[in-house]
């Protein structure tokens, strides 16, 4: 137990150094819960000897007696408050904390590491886990370190009265003891099962929620429900388990602080009644000895949820020694927006899927990338960006290895265009500025004029300041398009990639759409997964993609006389278009 609590101190970091103090005050804090009823010992055993004839009582102890109970019961409120404002707020506070470093963490690790690791997995890590941690987390010291402080320094008290009862006080902490431990033990081997059906759980519902759309248009909600009704099951079957497991130890822990209790009032009464000790001491020690383990019968539960903290601190550290592809990067301002790919050659783990391929985009230019669907156009997109690091090769930009910046000084140069927008749940201002953090009103509403946005957001209920559903649910697809080109066109970036939409879209979007392009891409190094004919043709060099190689390579004057693949696609679109190319 004490080992979970260090782990979980030194995971306070910064703010240990408060925990510490808190459990000075929380020794204050027990010395004066004792002193009262020391003095009260004092005070009565000062009236019964007046009232027996032994010796005179002087008011004025009395009244000095009186004056230090309540002195004593103000300092026990000042510490236990002191403590509280010391000590509670860690718990918020590095779990704050912990949320931001995780978030810079999985923004700086490959995207590979998303198919590696659930959903279900990473969404609680950064929820559940972790509002458990900012709950109990300073609880738990709180119960254990401050109850252990609270119980030795009574035992102490209880030991200067009467020995005895001190050394069979302290057996039955001992007792207690060796049977949280057994529980803990129990705890610990169901912590990761209980942990295990709590990501289930959440993966399953965000599936659902996820997949709603699907659900509803299959009329499938019985089979996609399967899923969340086992893992409630589930979880209802294991916490059942560990409740069941629980309780005998539980019972043991109370039992035998209880028993010890009523040990403590029969030596009280006996040595009474044999004449070694007076009746005042006799009702301070029954006092002490029904509050003095309440700090720690709580530890039942503390025992429990620390096995819980102790997998859920295991499992934000796996998190937190993610592989960050840029540790060794460096902010590196480029010269140029050149990029180069090198013999480059890629698999997503055991799946190759790039071999050998080599090209050069010269600055200001736009390419297009072609090719059947699966044979790496994506692929080659992401790695210009370092969402993956190459096997083999070098991928450069502005002539530097992208392996040798971070990946915010790389991607501070690249503006991402993808088919399927993210919007976040927010003003729309706010989810334009997403491309320039630091831009002011002006320059959004002028980024969103030449992204042909401006129109329908001022038609919205808050014009710019209307939040917008979850992914952008509450827009068409082309309007949640152009506003993801006015965050890429506020952004500024010297290389604009862009996913071309292969979903038909109406010939009024589309001309809208196309007009936010040209608006983003006057002047940029552009790198288009094209479709349309008109991109491809205007392109200044086509890269013709087949099976992971560049198998083409040219303009399209130049490509569309070779009889390869390039030709077969284009006569395709031209016949899925209806042109036909004179
Ligand atoms: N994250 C991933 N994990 C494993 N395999 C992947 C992953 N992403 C893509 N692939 C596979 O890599 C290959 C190339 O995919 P990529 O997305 O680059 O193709 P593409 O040419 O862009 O396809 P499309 O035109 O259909 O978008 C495909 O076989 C695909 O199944």
């Amino acid at each position: 137990m004490f080992k979970i609590v260090k782990r979980l101190i030194d995971w306070t970091g910064q703010y240990k150094k408060r925990i510490y103090i808190g459990f000075i005050y929380a020794f204050l804090h027990s010395i004066f819960t004792a002193i009262p009823i020391m003095l009260a010992t004092y005070g009565l055993s000062a009236v019964l000897d007046d009232f027996n004839g032994k010796s005179e009582l002087n008011p004025a102890t009395i009244w000095l007696l009186l004056i230090a109970m309540i002195v004593s019961v103000l300092g026990r409120f000042l510490f236990s408050y002191l403590r509280a404002i010391t000590q509670d707020s860690v718990g918020y506070e590095a779990t704050a904390a912990e949320r931001i470093r995780l978030g810079d963490i999985l923004k700086r690790v490959s995207l590979g590491f998303f198919s590696q690791n659930n959903m279900g997995k990473l969404s609680s890590a950064v929820t559940t886990d972790l509002s458990f941690m900012e709950m109990f987390a300073t609880n738990m010291i709180n119960t254990v370190v401050n109850g252990y402080i609270t119980v030795i320094v009574l035992i102490l008290c209880l030991a200067f009265y009467c020995p005895l009862a001190g050394f069979i006080s302290l057996i039955g902490v001992l007792l207690s003891a060796l049977f949280l431990n057994l529980l803990e033990k129990h705890s610990h081997k169901n912590a990761p099962v209980h942990q295990k059906a709590q990501d289930d759980m959440v993966e399953s519902s965000i599936e659902y929620l996820r997949g709603m759309q699907v659900v509803k248009a299959f009329k499938q909600d019985g089979v996609a429900i399967e899923g969340i009704r086992k893992a409630y099951s589930d979880s209802k079957k294991i916490n059942i388990k560990i409740e069941k497991e629980y309780m005998p130890y539980n019972c043991l822990h109370l039992f035998s602080l209880k028993a010890v209790s009523i040990a403590v009032v029969a030596v009280s009464a006996w040595l009474t009644y044999c004449g070694s000790m007076d009746l005042p001491v006799m009702l301070m020690m029954d006092m002490f000895s029904f509050m003095i383990f309440s700090s720690v019968e709580a530890m039942n539960n503390a025992a429990h949820v620390l096995e819980i903290i102790d997998a859920t601190l295991s499992k934000l550290k796996r998190i937190e020694n993610a592989n960050v592809i840029d540790k060794d990067g460096q902010d590196i301002k480029l010269k140029n927006a050149d990029i180069q790919f090198d013999n480059v050659s890629f698999a997503y783990d055991e799946k190759p899927v790039l071999k050998n391929v080599s090209f050069q985009i010269p600055q200001g230019s736009t390419t297009a990338i072609v090719g059947p669907s699966g044979s790496g156009k994506t692929t080659i997109c992401n790695l210009i960006a370092r969402f993956y690091d190459v096997n083999a090769g070098t991928v450069s930009v502005g002539t530097v290895d992208v392996r040798r910046m971070t990946c915010d000084s790389l991607l501070s140069n690249i503006s991402m265009v993808f088919q399927k927008v993210y919007l976040f749940y927010d003003t729309v201002e706010n989810n334009i500025r997403f491309g320039n953090p630091a831009a002011t009103h002006e320059e959004i509403v002028e980024a969103a004029k030449k992204a042909r946005c401006h129109d329908f957001i001022e038609q919205l209920p808050d014009g710019y300041n209307t939040v917008i559903g979850e992914g952008g649910s509450t827009l068409s697809g082309g309007e949640k398009q152009r506003i993801s080109i006015a965050r890429a066109i506020l952004k500024n970036a010297s290389i604009v990639i862009l996913d071309e939409a292969t979903a038909s879209i109406d010939p009024e979007n589309e001309h809208l759409i196309q007009q936010a392009i040209s608006e983003l891409t006057v002047g940029k190094t552009v790198i288009v997964i094209a479709h349309r004919l008109a991109t491809i043709e205007h392109a200044d060099q086509i890269l013709v993609v087949d099976a992971g190689q560049i198998v083409q390579q040219g303009t399209h004057t130049e490509l569309i006389q070779q009889n390869g693949l390039y030709r077969r696609f284009i006569d395709i679109r031209e016949q899925a278009e209806g042109w036909s190319i004179a």
